[in-house]
């Protein structure tokens, strides 16, 4: 078990208190409930100095590997980190990638259900390197920041109930991908790891503050200030891992796939319409003032009351026993 003496002392998860709660009151409501309910547009436009054109064009100089979507006739689309040769490290043209990716998504109405995984039997091993040497100028190294927290927010508030299935490692920008899921799924021998600190580094791809809300600040702190490797089980007891599969029964992945499907599912089974809608009323509780949150929730049970999933149920006279 991949578990150091620091990662003993885990606690179980514990909830943001009333700073968080300030926080929240702080951020502004309105204009949020919206952008939340249509599921698109950037977060991080309007901070100063971030033109996105001007890092797409730049990490597009940064080519290798694809991220690969296979969007299937279940609603459930496969979202593939592929590139194997540097244990699918993000290139910068897999950035850009990632969001055109996101924004296919965004306009897949029929869709319910995302697994995020990596290629050949590992999560992702972060940023690539290579990249990173060469944009570490601290200009370059804030607009891919930017960059990387707009896609990863966006993935994480798409109307579709989200998995990474963590096979393999999970390091550095790859942990932080995992964060950027609704739920996290584990194989035996699969690790989580904010190896930010040995590199100089904090999170910056938006890791640590979802990090924060999954398992806590106690967790957050310990895992990010001792590097500590998360294992299943480890992911299990902090409310990181969502559920240990068995894993690969011939080292390819499939059966992986295939479980976490099966996993997903349980969550997935329905009309697109009123898996998406639950998927925006957890977004908006968990992102929004209560009374904004509140709004947003009437706004989206409006889309499903006397729709047909609504209707239909209603005709049945369905028992819930
Ligand atoms: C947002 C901030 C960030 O993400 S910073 C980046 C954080 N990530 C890292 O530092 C990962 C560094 N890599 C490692 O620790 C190891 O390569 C890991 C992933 C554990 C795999 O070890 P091992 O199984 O022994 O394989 P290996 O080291 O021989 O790697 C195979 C080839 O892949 C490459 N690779 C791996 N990770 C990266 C990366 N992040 N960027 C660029 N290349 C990477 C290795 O260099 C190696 O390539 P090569 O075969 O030597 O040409």
């Amino acid at each position: 078990m991949v578990l150091s003496a620091a990662g003993q002392h885990l606690l179980r998860v514990s909830r943001p208190g009333a700073w968080g709660q300030h926080l929240l009151r702080v951020s502004r409501p309105g204009a949020w409930g919206q952008h939340l309910l249509s599921g698109i547009g950037s977060v991080s436009t309007t901070a100063k100095g971030f033109q996105e054109k001007e890092i797409r064009e730049k990490l597009q100089a940064f080519p290798g590997g694809s991220i690969d979507l296979v969007k299937q006739e279940s609603g459930i689309a496969v979202l593939t980190v592929n590139n194997p040769a540097r244990m699918n490290a993000f290139s910068g043209s897999m950035m850009v990638e990632l969001e055109e990716r996101v924004s296919q998504l965004e306009e897949w109405t029929e869709g319910k259900g995302l697994i995020v995984q990596g290629a050949a039997g590992t999560f992702c091993s972060g940023s690539d390197l290579n990249v990173v040497r060469d944009i570490s100028n601290p200009q370059d190294g804030m607009k891919m920041c930017m960059f990387m927290q707009n896609v990863l927010t966006r993935l994480l508030r798409l109307p579709l109930l989200s998995v990474a299935l963590v096979e393999g490692s999970a390091l550095g920008g790859g942990a932080e991908l995992t964060t950027a899921c609704d739920f996290r799924l584990m194989v035996p021998g699969g690790m989580i790891r904010f190896v930010h600190k040995h590199m100089g580094l904090v999170p910056g791809w938006g890791g640590a503050a979802r990090l924060v809300r999954i398992v806590g600040s106690q967790n957050a702190l310990k895992m990010l200030g001792g590097a500590l490797k998360v294992d299943p089980e480890m992911g299990l007891q902090i409310g990181l891992a969502d559920g240990v599969l068995e894993g690969s029964l011939d080292g390819s992945g499939a059966n992986a796939l295939l479980e976490a499907e099966q996993w997903l599912g349980c969550y997935t089974t329905g009309p697109a319409s009123v898996i998406r809608a639950i998927k925006k009323v957890v977004v908006s509780g968990r992102e929004l003032p209560l009374e904004v949150a509140l709004r947003t929730e009437r706004d989206v049970f409006g889309t499903v009351w006397g729709g047909p999933a609504n209707l239909q149920a209603l005709a049945s006279k369905a028992k819930h026993k």
